[in-house]
């Protein structure tokens, strides 16, 4: 029936229902389904409840796991028992690393070896896509779809959704209005909208680029902390603005604002990872603390991008041969990396180190 939500659909409903403190059933191929919850909106009583339904885990990342010293049987993914006197503090504690140094967590923890991870994956995942920690209560339960019925919570059919997360989403140009700017007073803004209900993304057009020539492009992640308010932990805000200023000098240009914050986990984990750097750890070991990967963004989306501005080549504004490949790798032939070193100060010249030893970023 046309008015039922799709996968699509439902998994932009599962991501709201994670970030809120409700389940979300997911359910399996072979008869068995899971109860999931995001580990930091799980209510104590939730919690409780959840119990009673089956051996609940908490899904966490290899990364985490690592910190933890946690055994990861499932390449990416371990999946913790819970001791039957685990509460919610338990809980919280072993996804977020906020006290992992003042008051490190007890182990050893026990971890799963044997059956599937496919569901636990799966719940990581979405918690991702949330911009939540990467950590999931996984209660494993046989009857998800009467579960989900009674409690009137949103139901996932787990590969495909699974797979839905890594597909590139088609992106609508949903408005384009002139901006006058100080680079440049012909400016154009475009929103484009995911049909994946994801953030959307801006694309600026300075000037009027030749649609038959490659032009300079500046892919840039959001940082709401270096584009807005200044901060001198990062290079974003000059580099947002030198490419700003490169475009207007040349009278044309595309900049490419991707809502990727945090290299793609979002603000609040971003500042996590903030407080993380506080207590010693650098960019990449802090991102892996938490249990991410040290970038979690989808390059993409900058090609699809560039290909609906009707562009198929780029001289990129960039320091990162990561953000080349991928443009080249999908469809956008960079003819030159034009380097874009601006903002080297006290407080972000160990970051950038670290982005060029770990990253791979050119110096
Ligand atoms: N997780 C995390 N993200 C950060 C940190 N510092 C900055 N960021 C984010 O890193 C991203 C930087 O984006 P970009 O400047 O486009 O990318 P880049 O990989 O540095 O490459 P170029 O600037 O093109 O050379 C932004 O999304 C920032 O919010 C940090 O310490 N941790
Ligand atoms: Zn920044």
């Amino acid at each position: 029936m046309t008015l039922q939500p799709n996968t699509l659909e439902l998994m932009a409903r599962a991501r709201a229902d994670l970030r809120m403190g409700l389940g979300v059933v997911l359910l399996g191929t072979d008869g068995s389904d899971a109860l999931i919850f995001s580990t930091e909106s799980l209510s104590a009583e939730r919690l409780a409840t959840a119990r009673k339904l089956g051996d609940a885990v908490i899904a966490l990342t290899a990364r985490r796991a690592e910190t933890l010293k946690a055994r990861a049987y499932d390449d990416d993914v371990a999946r913790v028992t819970l001791p039957s006197d685990a509460g919610l503090d338990w809980v919280t504690a072993l996804a977020d690393p906020a006290d992992d140094l003042s008051t490190p967590m007890k182990g050893p923890f026990r971890t799963l070896r044997d059956g599937p991870a496919d569901l636990h994956r799966a719940a990581i995942r979405l918690c991702k896509t949330a911009r939540l920690l990467p950590a999931a209560l996984v209660v494993p339960i046989s009857n998800g779809a009467d579960l989900a019925r009674n409690a009137g919570l949103t139901l996932l059919p787990a590969t495909e959704a699974i797979q839905l997360t890594h597909a590139a989403s088609p992106l609508n140009d949903v408005i384009h209005a002139r901006l006058p700017m100080e680079v440049s007073e012909a400016g154009r803004l475009h929103v484009f909208r995911p049909e994946n209900g994801g953030e959307e993304h801006y694309a600026i057009e300075v000037g009027q680029p030749d649609r038959d020539a490659p032009v300079l492009t500046r892919l840039h992640s959001a940082c709401f902390t270096g584009d807005v308010m200044g901060s001198l932990k990062c290079d974003c805000g000059p580099q947002l603005r030198g490419a700003l200023a490169q475009m207007g000098a040349e009278g044309n240009g595309v900049l490419l604002y991707l809502n990727q914050e945090g290299r793609g986990i979002g603000l609040a984990n971003k500042m996590r990872a903030y407080s993380l750097q506080d207590q010693g750890f650098d960019t990449v070991e802090a991102n892996h603390r938490l249990g991410f990967e040290d970038d979690e963004r989808d390059f993409r989306i900058g090609a699809s991008l560039l290909k609906r501005l009707g562009f198929s080549q780029a001289r990129l504004l960039t320091n990162n041969p990561r953000k080349v490949a991928m443009l080249d790798r999908h469809g956008i032939e960079v003819i030159e990396r034009v380097a874009l070193k601006v903002g080297r100060g006290a407080h972000n010249s160990a970051y950038l180190d670290t982005k060029a030893a770990k990253s791979g970023h050119l110096l």
